[in-house]
């Protein structure tokens, strides 16, 4: 593929659209999203690790496995209910040589999450890499619509299950391994139709900080990433056809990102490329600049 050619496909436009569940199913997106850089080679930065990838059958998640398959890492895919989605990722992930499992769960579970944990330890005999991802949104344009279910939805999900995966994980983490939050812009700019959901994460923004400091002691390393608007089933399952068409042209660079421009972030965050760092947050997110 030519530069341009990749520059284009990345720039596809995206008529407005949308599904009508939550989580949404990549399979029936039009079009497809993009979850892999042909151009990307593995250089075994993760050959033989083993990483849970909680939200990873699809979206940005999908793009985290692929290119985790490209550095040697075994996979285990933790998702809701998307199975066609999770089976076509594993596919993808062992066409690259490495074993991918994938397993069904409710995030919003401890004992759930403690089970993916166990799962992974039976099948792989140990976890190098959490990337928590699994997240839900519910777009709300007034303030007082927002409803007791709704904020509990989104509270269990994106943060309360965050913590449990990361203290079913810890215990079998050692020196020199990671956790990766999946956090969001909207943690520092906010989001006027977003609030209960931007103040997830903020709390996962300071999850990643605080827990960093527990386990520096211990050479685990815990980092984030703030994906800015990017194409994955989340956006036409959450927002309107007319919000589809126009996500991401507010940013500086004036388009939509794509999960497979958020991997290598994921990576180098997993792998000792970032041996110096732990409680830090990388912004991807077409150029809107980021203040603490
Ligand atoms: N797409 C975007 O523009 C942005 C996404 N994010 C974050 O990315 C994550 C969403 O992933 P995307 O790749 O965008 O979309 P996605 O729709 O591909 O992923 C959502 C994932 O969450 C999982 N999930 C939802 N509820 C669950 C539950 N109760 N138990 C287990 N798994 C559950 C789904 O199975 C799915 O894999 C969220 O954490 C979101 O905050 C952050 C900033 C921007
Ligand atoms: C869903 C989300 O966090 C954005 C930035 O679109």
């Amino acid at each position: 593929m030519t530069e341009k050619n990749k520059y284009e496909r990345v720039d596809e436009a995206v008529e407005g659209y949308t599904q009508d569940r939550q989580p949404g199913i990549e399979k029936d997106m039009d079009p497809k999203p993009v979850f892999e850089d042909e151009n990307y080679k593995g250089s075994e930065k993760l050959k033989d690790k083993v990483a849970i990838i909680t939200g990873g059958d699809s979206g940005i998640g999908r793009a985290v496995a692929i290119a985790y398959a490209k550095e040697g890492a075994n996979i285990v895919i933790g998702y809701l209910d998307e199975h066609d989605d999770a089976e076509k990722t594993k596919e993808i992930a062992e066409s690259h040589g490495v074993h991918c499992e994938t397993y069904a769960f409710d995030v919003k579970k401890k004992e759930e999450c403690e089970k993916l944990v166990k799962f992974t330890i039976d099948n792989f005999g140990k976890l190098n890499v959490l990337v928590n991802h699994a997240g839900v949104q519910y777009p709300t344009e007034d303030f007082l619509d927002i409803t007791e279910a709704q904020i509990r939805e989104t509270f269990e999900t994106n943060i309360y299950g965050f913590i449990f995966m990361a203290q079913a994980a810890v215990p079998h983490l050692n020196k020199g391994d990671a956790i990766i939050n999946t956090t969001s812009v909207t943690a520092y700019r906010g989001s006027p139709e977003l609030i209960e959901y931007s103040a997830t994460n903020g709390a996962i923004t300071s999850f990643t900080r605080s827990l960093s400091g527990n386990l520096a002691e211990k050479g685990i390393r815990v980092n984030g990433v703030a994906p800015g608007p990017i194409y994955t089933p989340l956006i036409p399952a959450t927002f309107s056809a007319e919000k589809v068409e126009k996500h991401g042209g507010s940013t500086p660079m004036g388009r939509r990102g794509q999960p497979s421009e958020l991997a290598p972030s994921y990576v180098m965050l997993a792998s000792n490329d970032s041996s110096y760092m732990t409680g830090q947050v990388l912004h991807v997110n077409g150029g809107d600049f980021i203040t603490t």
